[in-house]
C-alpha cells in the first residue's frame, strides 16, 4: 500500500497518530525500528542539521525535497514533511507539491507566513493575506497526482492576531481543500476551542518551546487531534549525548568508558541495513569472501 493511503487510513481511524521528528535517514531508521506508524521531517531540525542555522527560511525547496527523498527511501512508514510557506506563490506551491510527491512523501504542511519565514514559535512572524493562502491551497490540491497525498494547511495567525483570527483562517483553508488543519503554537487554553470549532482533522505540534503543553497521546486524542508531531526531540537528545561524549573525551582522553554505553559496531551496521546489503550481495553473486561482513 502507498504511504499516502496508509496515512489517510490512520487519519480516518479512531485516535491520533504519533510522528516523531527526524532530520535524516539515520533517525528515520531509528523511528522505524521503534514501531511508530508515521514520522515527521522537521524544517527547524533540517535547517540545523544541513545548514547549522536556525529555522528562518534559508533552506530552498530542492534542499528540503532532497532531504525528504532520502528519509522516505529508507522506510515504508508515511512521512509527513515540513514544506514551510511552499517557497513562493501558487505556482511555486504547485511545484513544491509535485516534487514532494515524487520524493515519496505522504503529506506536507504549508503555512501562511511571508518569505522569509520564521520558526512558528519565534517572534518576528508576518502573514500573507488569507486570500493568497487560499490560492496556494487550491494550487496545491490541483497539483497532486496521487489523490491520497495529504495537504496540511498551517496558520501562524494565533500568535499575531489571536484565536478567532486563526480559526477564521483555518476555516478558509479547510474550504479551499486542505485535508488537515494546523493552528500553530496554541497554548493550553486554545486546544479545546480549536477542535470544537473546526470539527476537522487537526495537527498537534509538540514543539520544544513549551508553549503548547506536553500532554500525553491519550489526552491529545481526547481533545480531538489526529496527528501529533514531535519535531526536534530526537535531535536535542542526540546533541545532549554528543556533548556528554565530548566532555568525557576531554576529561579522560580516552573513549574507553564511553564504548560500553553506545551501540556496538554490529548494532550500528544492523541499524543502517547491513543485513539487506548482505542479502543483495549474495543475490547478485558477490563471492562470499568479498561480501560485507562484521
Ligand atoms: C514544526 C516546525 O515548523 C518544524 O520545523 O519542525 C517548528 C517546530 C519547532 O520549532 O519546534 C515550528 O515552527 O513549530
Amino acid at each position: 500500500m502507498r504511504t499516502t493511503t496508509k496515512l489517510r487510513e490512520l487519519i480516518a481511524a479512531p485516535g491520533a497518530v504519533m510522528a516523531p521528528g527526524v532530520v535524516d535517514p539515520l533517525f528515520a531508521r531509528i523511528v522505524a525500528k521503534h514501531g511508530f506508524a508515521a514520522m515527521y521531517m522537521t524544517g527547524a531540525g533540517t535547517s540545523a542539521a544541513r545548514l547549522g542555522m536556525p529555522d528562518v527560511g534559508l533552506l530552498t525547496l530542492t534542499e528540503m525535497v532532497d532531504n525528504a527523498a532520502r528519509i522516505a527511501a529508507v522506510s515504508d512508514i508515511p512521512l509527513i514533511a515540513d514544506a514551510d510557506n511552499g517557497y513562493g506563490g501558487p505556482l511555486n506551491v504547485r511545484r513544491t507539491v509535485q516534487l514532494y510527491e515524487r520524493a515519496g512523501v505522504a503529506a506536507i504542511h504549508i503555512e501562511d507566513q511571508v518569505l522569509p519565514k520564521r520558526c512558528g514559535h519565534l517572534a518576528g512572524k508576518q502573514l500573507i493575506p488569507a486570500a493568497d493562502m487560499v490560492a496556494k491551497i487550491k494550487a496545491a490540491t490541483d497539483a497532486r497526482t496521487d489523490p491520497d497525498f495529504v495537504l496540511i494547511a498551517r496558520t501562524d495567525a494565533l500568535a499575531l492576531h489571536g484565536l478567532d483570527a486563526a480559526l477564521e483562517r483555518a476555516e478558509m483553508y479547510r474550504e479551499a481543500g486542505a485535508d488537515v488543519l494546523f493552528v500553530e503554537s496554541p497554548g493550553a487554553e486554545h486546544l479545546k476551542p480549536i477542535n470544537e470549532r473546526l470539527r476537522f482533522p487537526s495537527l498537534y505540534n509538540m514543539a520544544t518551546s513549551g508553549k503548547t503543553p506536553f500532554l500525553k497521546k491519550s489526552e491529545i486524542e481526547a481533545l480531538g487531534f489526529k496527528i501529533i508531531i514531535y519535531p526536534n526531540w530526537l535531535m536535542l537528545a542526540a546533541i545532549k549525548a554528543a556533548e556528554g561524549v565530548l566532555t568525557t573525551l576531554r576529561e579522560e582522553e580516552t573513549i574507553a568508558s564511553i564504548a560500553p554505553q553506545v551501540p556496538s559496531f554490529q548494532q550500528f551496521f544492523d541499524l543502517v541495513g547491513m543485513q539487506e546489503v548482505r542479502e543483495l550481495e549474495e543475490r547478485y553473486g558477490v563471492p562470499e569472501e568479498a561480501r560485507a561482513n562484521y
